[in-house]
């Protein structure tokens, strides 16, 4: 996954964000935590990880991938925000054997870690969690990129539309 390339992304897509919805400078990170957290809900409802209660089939790989890489805009962005050094993201997934839903509920924790300490070290493992979620969910690095720069161009577009 080439992450310099997706930061860069994210970054001209973020400054666009804020230019045109008068927010340059603010500190968004408490908003930026709250929208992943609820990308993260979104994205569990369409595993359906959690409902025992349900027969109903999980969503198909393809819209579970699009609201991964929702997270994975707002995680870069709050990167961008702390001014994170790539480096220290560029590492190894951790192996791991958690649930779906297990990892679900690691991830709102270290969420909620980092909005308390906006520590780079809390956040580096909170990106790294996600990285592991995205392994349990199925997908490859390359599968992330991909629909990572589909959806940036998405948001791209939703931008010149008025959004
Ligand atoms: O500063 C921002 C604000 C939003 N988004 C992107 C991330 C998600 O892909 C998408 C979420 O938009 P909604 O569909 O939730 O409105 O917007 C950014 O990349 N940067």
């Amino acid at each position: 996954m080439d992450l310099i390339k997706m930061f860069q992304l994210q970054k001209e897509l973020d400054n666009r964000i804020r230019e045109e919805h008068n927010v340059l400078g603010k500190n968004l990170i408490a908003e930026k935590v709250l929208a992943f957290q609820v990308e993260l809900g979104e994205l569990a409802n369409e595993t359906r990880c959690f409902k025992y209660w349900s027969l109903k089939q999980p969503s198909s790989q393809e819209v579970i991938l699009e609201e991964y890489v929702d997270g994975f805009h707002f995680l870069l962005s709050i990167g961008i925000d702390i001014s994170i050094s790539i480096i220290k993201l560029n590492v190894e997934t951790p192996k791991n054997s958690s649930t779906l839903t297990n990892q679900f509920a690691t991830l709102y924790s270290l969420s909620s870690q980092f909005e308390k300490t906006k520590d780079e070290s809390d956040f580096i493992v909170l990106f790294q969690q996600y990285l592991v979620l995205g392994k349990l969910l199925g997908f490859t690095d390359n599968d992330i990129e991909t629909a990572y720069r589909g959806k940036n161009e998405v948001n791209h577009q939703r931008q010149n539309d008025g959004y």
